[in-house]
């Protein structure tokens, strides 16, 4: 697999050559969101200067190129992981907001006492939280999959747990905290044995390896824009048409009707129906053309990229002796990112001493606080990785490491 030609993708990100200090900075944070190449920028900024209308097919020239651009950025994302088509698509805010739209359409009318909510220990607050929130609501309880010792799922506990009780399983793809990559498609395979739905939240996983939500036979998938070289504001769920057919929206407006009357309203066909009021479309051309740009490099080449420098970054941290790494060893089922303790020093002090050398990595719990808690750490650092950085970028990490010894430790 040829590799990415680093430099040249560099080219195209004018922010990595800020200064602070004197120094040039280090972006170690594309966990938390990625950088934007020139072409989102020019197709975002050349929507706005050429194209800008509202959507939903008005009669003029503008808002009929505009509702094109918006509805062909549907077909492009459902190109992109394997969906079926535009119907499957629906444009949200973000990965919480793609989470709670099924937490709200589907689970708060589905959902009731006895009903079972399978999650893992390792999920975000996006989906750890949500559902949490509507098994009160409901009288659902929610069970935990493990995390075993090395920072993987004990699957033997998740065969346990997923019954015919289950009604959901939902699962991250690949650990904003540890790294670790999940087997999506064997948890699916266990809900569906249980006549349970799977929800897949693949904000670490989209941007970073290819993804085919088909193979994975997930039932729901979602993912955010900016941790993509995207814009914020735009996030994607994936559902399974013959599923969505049958949901009821949650949030109500123009552009999501067939039929309004004083007494009742009939609803859109999909994804429209999901999709109140004026949509991300500026957003969406962004995200459309993040897409091009990254099938472009080759998401093969963008995992293998990434998972270079994540057991490169594990290897260096290890060799130093006084760091604690969270999550399985490096190599192919961890993703782009490492999160770490050094001994002594709190994740806080450490990331603003790395700050000091312009390394900007993110420190706390990363929207995992139970997966912290059972860790036995309040917080954690996380260097985490995309296609413009490099082992050199990663080195002035592991030297700054002196520094935050000699104040703290
Ligand atoms: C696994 C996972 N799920 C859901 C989300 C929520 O995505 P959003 O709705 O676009 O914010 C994130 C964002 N994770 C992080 C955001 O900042 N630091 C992070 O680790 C995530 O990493």
């Amino acid at each position: 697999l040829e590799s990415l030609d680093v430099e040249a993708i560099r080219e195209e990100f004018p922010i990595l050559e800020r200064e602070f200090d004197g120094q040039q900075v280090v972006y170690l944070d594309n966990a938390a969101t990625t950088q934007t190449p020139d072409p989102v920028v020019d197709a975002m900024s050349d929507y706005y200067r050429e194209s800008n209308a509202n959507v939903h097919r008005g009669i003029h020239h503008l808002s009929q190129e505009a509702s094109i651009a918006y509805e062909e950025a549907h077909d492009r994302v459902a190109e992109f992981i394997g969906a079926d088509g535009r119907e499957e698509i629906v444009f949200t805010k973000n990965t919480t907001e793609s989470e709670n739209l099924i937490a709200y359409s589907w689970g708060l009318n589905e959902l009731g006492p006895g009903d079972e909510i399978v999650l893992t220990e390792m999920e975000h607050h996006a989906s750890l939280v949500t559902w949490q929130q509507i098994a009160k609501r409901t009288g659902a309880n929610v069970e935990y999959i493990r995390v075993d010792e090395t920072g993987r799922l004990d699957m033997d506990h998740a065969r346990d747990l997923i019954g015919d009780d289950t009604a959901l399983v939902s699962a991250v793809h690949v650990s904003n905290t540890l790294g670790t990559v999940n087997p999506v498609g064997e948890l699916t395979a266990l809900a569906h044995e249980h006549g349970a739905l799977s929800f897949i939240d693949g904000a670490q996983a989209v941007p970073n390896r290819p993804v085919d939500v088909s193979e994975i036979d997930a039932d729901f998938y979602a993912f955010s824009g900016h941790k993509m070289a995207g814009p914020t504001g735009i996030g994607v769920l994936y559902g399974k048409q013959s599923l969505l057919e049958e949901l009821e929206p949650y949030l109500y407006g123009g552009g999501m009707i067939r039929k309004v009357t004083f007494e009742d309203s009939t609803w859109g066909e999909l994804p429209w129906k999901f999709e109140p009021g004026t949509p991300p479309i500026a957003e969406a051309v962004g995200l459309h053309a993040a897409i091009d740009w990254l099938e472009d490099l080759g998401m093969e080449r963008v995992q293998a990229h990434e998972e270079e420098l994540a057991a490169y970054a594990y290897d260096q941290l290890a060799a130093e002796g006084d760091v604690e790494i969270y999550g399985p060893e490096g190599g192919a089922d961890r993703g782009g990112l490492v999160s770490f303790n050094l001994d002594g020093v709190h994740a806080h002090d450490l990331t603003s001493i790395l700050n000091d050398h312009t390394v900007a990595v993110r420190a706390g719990d990363h929207c995992t606080q139970p997966l912290h808690d059972k860790l036995g750490v309040p917080a954690s650092t996380r260097a985490s990785f995309y296609v413009y950085n490099t082992r050199e970028e990663i080195d002035k990490l592991i030297d700054a490491l002196d520094d935050a010894r000699a104040l703290f430790a």
